[in-house]
């Protein structure tokens, strides 16, 4: 046991929790901000028990930024390693310290032979004009975006070619208005950098990689590379704040379907203080861009999905998005900041119900109502897109100027915004101990791999299918208006 600690580099950015003889309470030893030889870690705690005549014991050490109050850390006994513990509700990833009279007799650390990977999940968008009914075409084709019974999910891909041949003429105007191709793959790139850079700046060495939902580059291309590196540990981190079957859902399950590997998956994070407050900066900022700031609404529009979602699958999108505007705008109100807010929902897409109130409604009736100044929020994505450039930017401000609202300003996306990175960054960190193996074992398996024979039969009683619902004129008629 005695090698263990010898060899073994750790990189730590948490405490060490020591235990001393004539102490009944555990002291925290900070032991943040370096690249730690074990060896020297446990040199320099030895000299430390020596100079004090306090006996060591080495319960654990953490991989956390914080560590909280240590009251509640259960006794560890000579010589048993120390794994996993709770510490105030907190798990804390150690190494596995063998001590025996205050002398550290080795230690040998997961972490140090762990190679970390973070995954940061997007929606993806085209890239030119080209890609966009291709895109569109993956997006219908996901049955958690089109949620067919189960008897008739054969029609799910003829349906989506359908869907997305009308819906692309619209589509493709709002990207040419945007420059000809959507920017979230530029932003969540620099996003992933950024995020890699404040990882090591917190002492946590990890390859980040970008796998997007329905364009390039795919989650299976990410996965590929994330096998290819050798990666032990993953911390899955959607980049949308906050969960729905539409968005985090999907891209999660169409993971849990791909690979089986240590997976911490951070499903949302709308209530994290970091984030929360960056959001509350962002606003105030904006806010001082008019000149009377405390007249001003501000106007969160969240995009929007179908109310069964919600009332029949049990999607907590619209609760976890009321939650977090309440938490920002508490925010708001601790530094002085009470103005009036609402919250809407944009983008509906088809001819079914989606969650009300309706952005462009409410943008109206405030016009009605006399409201003079109106702060846009985009509350469910942290970079801009179509929706926020085209959709809001354009097309929402159009309305408000006509509907009355005189003076209009849009607080930007969080994009690479270093107190939010910083805190995506905690996230990660925090995340990292709970990781557990996945549940499938499958190989990548998307519906174009099947059996091509299998694949064909589909495609051709689908299309029949899906052609003579199309001849029914009004059914038609819905869809092309709806689209
Ligand atoms: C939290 C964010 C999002 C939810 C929820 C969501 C649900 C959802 N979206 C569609 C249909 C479309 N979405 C489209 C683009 C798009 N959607 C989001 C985010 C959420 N979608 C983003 C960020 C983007 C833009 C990506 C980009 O190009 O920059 C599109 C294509 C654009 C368009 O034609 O309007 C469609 C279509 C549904 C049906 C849905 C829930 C079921
Ligand atoms: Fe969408």
């Amino acid at each position: 046991m005695k090698a263990m600690g010898s060899g073994v580099h750790l990189k730590l950015s948490g405490f060490c929790h020591r235990r001393t003889n004539n102490s009944p309470e555990l002291s925290c030893h900070s032991l943040r901000a370096f690249t730690f030889n074990a060896t020297s870690i446990f040199h320099c705690l030895r000299e430390d028990s020596q100079r004090s005549k306090k006996p060591l014991e080495i319960v654990a050490i953490s991989h956390l930024a914080s560590a909280g109050s240590s009251d509640n850390f259960t006794k560890t006994s000579l010589h048993k390693p120390v794994t996993k513990r709770h510490l105030n509700g907190k798990t804390f990833f150690s190494t596995e310290a063998y001590v025996l009279d205050g002398e550290v007799l080795g230690v040998s650390s997961d972490i140090a032979q762990e190679r970390v990977g973070v995954l940061l999940l997007n929606l993806g968008g085209p890239e030119t004009l080209h890609d966009v009914q291709p895109f569109l075409f993956n997006l219908f084709a996901d049955p958690d975006i089109i949620r067919l019974p189960r008897l008739f999910r054969f029609l799910q891909q003829p349906l989506a070619q359908l869907i997305s041949v009308l819906r692309a003429p619209k589509s493709k105007e709002g990207y040419a208005a945007i420059g000809g191709g959507s920017p979230l793959r530029r932003i969540t790139d620099e996003q992933a950098r950024a995020l890699r850079v404040a990882l090591e700046e917190k002492n946590l060495h990890a390859n980040v990689y970008v796998g997007m939902r329905y364009w390039h580059p795919f989650t299976e291309e990410a996965i590929h590379q994330i096998k290819k590196d050798n990666i032990t540990k993953l911390v899955v981190l959607p980049l949308y704040p906050q969960f729905s079957i539409s968005t985090s859902g999907s891209s999660i399950r169409l993971l849990q379907n791909i690979f089986r590997l240590p997976v911490s998956i951070i499903e949302s994070w709308y209530q994290r203080e970091g984030y929360i407050k960056s959001m509350a900066d962002l606003i105030e900022k904006e806010l001082l861009s008019f000149s009377e700031p405390e007249e001003v609404m501000i106007f969160f529009s969240a995009h929007g999905v179908p109310l069964s979602y919600v009332e029949d699958a049990g999607d907590p999108y619209r609760d976890q998005m009321e939650e977090c505007i309440a938490l920002i705008m508490d925010e708001l109100e601790s530094r002085g900041i009470p103005n009036n807010h609402t919250l809407a929902y944009q983008s509906r897409v088809g001819p079914v119900q989606w969650l009300k109130p309706y952005t462009d409604e409410v943008i109206v009736e405030l016009g009605q109502k006399g409201v003079k100044n109106l702060l846009a929020v985009p509350i469910s994505f942290v970079s801009e897109h179509i929706e926020t450039l085209e959709e809001i930017d354009m097309e929402y401000k159009q309305l408000a100027l006509q509907s009355g609202i005189k003076n209009w300003g849009r607080v930007p996306a969080l994009g690479c915004t270093s107190s939010f990175i910083s805190d995506l960054a905690d996230a990660v960190i925090e995340a990292l101990p709970s990781a557990s193996a996945m549940s499938s074992e499958k190989d990548t398996c998307r519906d174009a791999d099947m059996d091509p024979v299998q694949y064909a039969i589909k495609m051709f009683f689908g299309s029949i299918l899906t052609f003579i619902l199309l001849l029914s004129p009004k059914l038609f008629c819905v869809l092309r208006n709806s689209l």
